[in-house]
């Protein structure tokens, strides 16, 4: 992965604009988002495990904004069946580019496609996992439920999507807690007041999160049967859908 470190909002030749998956942004990823994100190691990881227990032998599974390629590599190690295909997807070419060289470093097994398309337009079909880790919050608010309708349509009826993100609050206090704790832990990562207000400018128009309500609604509407959340570190969330409930002992 890129070993780049994050300056992108620091100096004068700051991204001032709205924050893009560029060249520059994919050249300082992997230490942007661990920096940024609490607990992305552990999600990426723990994803893969998911992975181990939801996938099915023969199906497909799609990492969709699979950015460099960290969540497919985890799934790639953990999945159980040979016969099981990764189709990874990502619009920026930069990162769709640099994911392939990951995979094709790799040494897994299991065949993995990447594609530089946009997730709105990729055919799911023969599904047992989807994951969307920290993308939908980037798509415009009402092409959420449309995207979240035709993941649910190409799951089989065991499928299961994984879906992390960036969470707002209706309560203005919880508002107020998780993003003091959050720029608590930007700061603590090493970025400075300046860095830390600028990105918040370049996202503020790119990155629209939902509060978890409007998640489970959402889920909901879109034919998820039972919807559990997994982790959640201040204002990041990830969480399980079923297609179908899950039958389990209990
Ligand atoms: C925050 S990153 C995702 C991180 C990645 N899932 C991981 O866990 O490492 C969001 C990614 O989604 C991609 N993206 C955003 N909108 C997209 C779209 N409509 N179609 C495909 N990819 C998209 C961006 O290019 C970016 O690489
Ligand atoms: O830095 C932030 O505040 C973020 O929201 C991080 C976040 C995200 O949640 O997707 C935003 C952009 C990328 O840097 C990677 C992660």
């Amino acid at each position: 992965m890129s070993q780049g470190k994050d300056s992108l909002f620091a100096g004068e030749a700051s991204m001032i604009v709205d924050f893009a998956f560029d060249e520059r942004v994919a050249a300082v990823f992997p230490d942007m988002i661990r920096r940024s994100v609490p607990g992305y190691s552990e999600i990426v990881t723990l994803t893969g495990l998911l992975g181990r227990r939801y996938t099915a032998p023969g199906s497909n599974i799609y990492d969709l904004g699979c950015s460099l390629g960290a969540t497919t590599l985890a799934l790639r190690r953990q999945i159980p069946h040979a016969d099981c295909r990764i189709i990874s997807v990502d619009n920026a070419e930069a990162m769709a580019g640099q994911c392939r060289a990951h995979v094709e470093a790799d040494p897994g097994t299991i065949p993995v496609e990447v594609r530089c398309a946009d997730i709105r337009e990729v055919a799911i079909d023969n599904a047992s996992l989807v994951v969307l880790n920290f993308t939908l919050q980037f798509l415009p608010p009402e092409e959420r439920l449309p995207l979240l309708e035709r993941i649910h349509a190409g799951l089989r009826d065991d499928g299961v999507l994984v879906l992390s993100e960036k969470l707002d609050f209706a309560n203005d206090l919880s508002q107020a807690f998780h993003t003091d704790l959050h720029l608590d832990f930007k700061r603590a990562n090493g970025y400075s007041d300046l860095e830390i207000s600028r990105k918040r400018s370049a996202l503020e128009q790119v990155l629209v999160p939902d509060t978890l309500e409007q998640h489970r609604e959402r889920l909901s509407w879109a034919g998820f049967e039972w919807v559990e959340p997994w982790f959640q570190c201040f204002n990041f969330v990830s969480l399980v859908a079923f297609r179908q409930r899950p039958d389990l002992p209990v």
